[in-house]
């Protein structure tokens, strides 16, 4: 099991984001990275990374200064097995008719919902989040409007939660999950396994759309994409070209102030809002493009 340290600084919500992304980028690499929000009333937020090596403390000064953060604190983590410990923690999650759990709550999966095993790992998407609960949501809805796609796409699956929700409801859609990140890819795998679901859903490791195996698919009914608000308007262009008329988009990774912004580079590809929900920080938006 490998030490850690832990690198942690406070600034502004808009500098959070871009100092977690440059936080990704030091060398050593930190094997994980997390941007929140502190609940106390401040405006502050938290970056923080997890080094096994700890990154030159120059270099690191000189990272919080450009963007206004305070000096990082430097804390040594106990030999412990993290992942373990945290999904001990986790809480079940409950979306709509969606009921993500870790194995260790496997004995509480309730009558009636749609149960999804999804263990705390190196992937985001346990459902804990805002905007995974805001997809789910939004899933739940279309389900419930009668909306029965035929391929559906997860751009940015993560551990392929919203691609696995999509598959136990519409078991004749033929679903791709797809993530930038190969760990991701690999985490997805297992997940489809751990839920009976192997092959059911296949998983690409892609930029966006671009894959050979993504662009045979197309075109898609439905498609989720829950990365940030940067990728979510570049993809706008190829997503649109991608989806069938009627199609529908399930946009999240949203701040509540970027929702009209995004909304807008879907305008212009033709897509028209039908719903928008906010959890917490976090919008949701569910689009139809339209016909012609
Ligand atoms: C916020 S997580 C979403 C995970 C999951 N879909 C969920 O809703 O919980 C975003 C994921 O998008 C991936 N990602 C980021 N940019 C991407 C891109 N341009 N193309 C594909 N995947 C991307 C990240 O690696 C990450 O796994």
């Amino acid at each position: 099991m490998p030490t850690w340290t832990a690198l942690t600084t406070l600034t502004g919500k808009e500098a959070a984001e871009a100092l977690g992304e440059a936080m990704e980028r030091l060398e050593p690499a930190p094997t994980g990275v997390g941007v929140f929000e502190i609940e106390d009333g401040s405006g502050l937020w938290e970056v923080g990374g997890y080094f096994t090596e700890a990154p030159d403390e120059t270099g690191l000064a000189l990272l919080a200064a450009a963007f206004g953060a305070r000096d990082f604190t430097v804390s040594e983590l106990p030999e412990t097995d993290w992942v373990a410990h945290v999904r001990r923690e986790l809480q079940p999650v409950v979306a709509g008719r969606f009921f993500v759990y870790g194995s260790h709550d496997a004995e509480r999966v309730p009558e009636g919902v749609v149960p999804l095993l999804i263990e705390a790992s190196m992937a985001f998407g346990t459902g804990h989040h805002g905007t995974t609960q805001g997809c789910l949501l939004a899933l739940d809805d279309l389900l419930a409007s009668g909306f029965a796609p035929r391929r559906v796409i997860d751009v940015g699956a993560g551990t392929a939660v919203l691609a696995m929700a999509a598959a136990r409801v519409w078991p004749e859609a033929q679903v791709i999950a797809s993530d930038i990140d190969p760990v991701a890819v690999e985490v997805a795998e297992a997940n489809l396994a751990a839920n009976g679901m192997e092959g059911r859903v296949r998983c690409v490791e892609a930029a966006g759309l671009d894959h050979p195996e993504i662009a045979a698919a197309a075109p898609f009914d439905l498609v989720f994409a829950n990365i940030l608000k940067g990728p979510l308007v570049m993809l706008a262009p190829d997503i649109a070209a991608a989806m069938a008329p009627g199609g529908r988009v399930i946009l999240s990774g949203i701040l509540n102030e970027q929702a009209d912004e995004v909304a807008a580079a879907y305008a212009a590809e033709g897509f028209e809002e039908l719903a928008r929900r906010a959890l917490g920080d976090w919008t949701t938006l569910t689009l139809a493009r339209q016909p012609g």
